[in-house]
């Protein structure tokens, strides 16, 4: 059936054309007889086109304005009740990522000694969102306010720091996960590198200036074969774009403090692993796999050398985060210009004694009293290294970080929760 546009205008190869640009010049000549009233014609056509737009941009506005899930005066009472400090001397400190693993136990840790916390958090699908939100739960059972919202948010940024005056920002939020770089590349540079600027941007800005310690990654040593992994070490050969965009995090964290002056520690984090952890890593799925009677794959390096992770336990690292906050030092900037040199720090925060992968499968199995099926399969070329190792005594010296939570005894109190959570037939089909 032919269409109407082939009705009106003959497709006669030749033909179509003449006709069309005939047929349409007799129309344009009757519509349009003189020049006044073709320029009246454009000006009436530009009016349209300008009450049109700024007709668009109104309802954008205001549609924003009443669908936003943040502002208002209730919402701005909450959050300056949550950032209330209740000791002396004590902090208020922006949490990112505060549902998340980490972000969670450092705001319980900071609010239980008084400081005040306000949390931001995505909640995205990553892993189970509902999660997240049991987390968010025990946080508001504390009297600590998560905003639900993105780092990327600048509106939303800039109306905190003028909602409070925060003297921390302690940044956690991120696209985590070693592997999923490869299926969703683009999440990582959206979390941890737009976001971060995002971030920064608003800490460069605010008056005062807060003190800002972030989340790097153990991965940042990449390829680097010297052991222990010490802070000087290479870490310009990363393994996976997960890794690329945390060490791009210290390179841009570096340029906020060298032109404004801003205070930064960077963390990195080795494994970190315990109660309320994330459900993507290896210890989370191989528990659940394990008491699901399902097969786990455990991955085997080159010659099939065991893989290796100096896996730390949350506790240690609340520690760590809570030292360094503690001794961040000021940050010198005020009104986006910096005023003096301010501190710049990186450390790493492991557990520095690694243990391979079977021997994590062969304490879960103890722990669960449940046999694992293992099936062991050459590591695939996605990202992954075959072990990390902490030399820690920079952050000793530094922070007085003193891990003490060996992978046994910690492994323990992940599986106590664990079952608590979910209990023994989480997932499981029942018959
Ligand atoms: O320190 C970090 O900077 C990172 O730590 C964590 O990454 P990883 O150390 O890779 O932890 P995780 O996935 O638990 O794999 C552990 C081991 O199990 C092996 N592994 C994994 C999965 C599997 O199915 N089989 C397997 O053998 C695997 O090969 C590996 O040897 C965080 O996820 C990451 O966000 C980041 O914070």
């Amino acid at each position: 059936m032919p269409s109407l546009e082939d009705e009106l205008f003959p497709s006669t190869p030749g033909k179509f054309k003449i006709d069309r640009a005939h047929t349409m010049n007799r129309h344009f000549h009757r519509c349009f007889g003189s020049t006044s009233t073709m320029f009246l014609w454009a000006l009436f056509l530009v009016a349209l086109t300008a009450s049109y737009l700024s007709f668009q941009s109104f309802v954008y506005t205001s549609s924003r304005y009443f669908t936003a899930s943040w502002g208002g005066i209730q919402w701005e009472k909450q959050i300056r009740h949550s950032a209330q400090i209740h000791r002396s001397n004590g902090m208020s400190v922006l949490v990112t990522g505060a549902a998340g693993f980490v972000g969670s136990h450092v705001s319980l840790a900071l609010k239980k000694r008084g400081d005040g916390v306000v949390g931001i958090d995505n909640f995205n699908n990553y892993y189970d969102p509902s999660l997240k939100r049991a987390r968010k739960s025990l946080l508001n059972n504390q009297g600590i306010f998560i905003v639900e919202g993105d780092i990327n948010d600048a509106r939303l940024i800039a109306k905190l720091f003028d909602t409070v005056a925060f003297t921390h920002v302690m940044h956690l939020a991120a696209q985590a996960g070693v592997r999923y770089a490869m299926e969703n590349p683009h999440s990582y540079v959206h979390s941890n590198i737009a976001g971060l600027v995002t971030l920064l941007e608003a800490c460069k800005s605010a008056n005062p200036q807060p003190s800002v310690v972030w989340a790097s990654s153990s991965s940042v040593y990449g390829l680097n074969e010297k052991v222990p992994f010490s802070e000087s070490d290479r870490t310009d050969q990363p393994a996976s774009l997960y890794a690329a965009t945390k060490k791009a995090g210290e390179e841009i964290t570096h340029t906020y403090n060298h032109i404004y002056g801003l205070s930064i520690t960077g963390l990195r984090f080795f494994t970190v692993y315990g109660p309320w952890g994330r459900p993507d890593m290896a210890y989370f799925s191989f528990t659940r796999n394990i008491l699901q009677g399902k097969p786990i794959t455990v991955y085997r390096g080159k010659d099939r050398a065991d893989l290796a992770r100096d896996f730390t336990f949350i506790d240690d690292i609340v520690k760590g985060c809570v030292g360094s906050l503690d001794t961040s030092g000021k940050s010198t900037g005020s009104g986006g210009k910096k005023r003096g040199p301010a501190p710049y720090r990186i450390f790493n925060l492991g557990n520095t004694s690694p243990v391979t992968v079977p021997t994590l499968v062969s304490l879960l199995e103890r722990h669960l009293k449940v046999k694992a099926k293992r099936n062991f399969v050459d590591m695939p070329g996605n990202g992954d290294v075959p072990f990390t190792h902490a030399n820690i005594s920079l952050a000793h010296r530094e922070l007085g970080y003193k891990p003490t939570t060996d992978l046994a005894t910690g492994l323990k109190k992940f599986v106590k929760w664990y079952l608590s959570y979910y209990g023994y037939n989480h997932g499981k089909a029942v018959n």
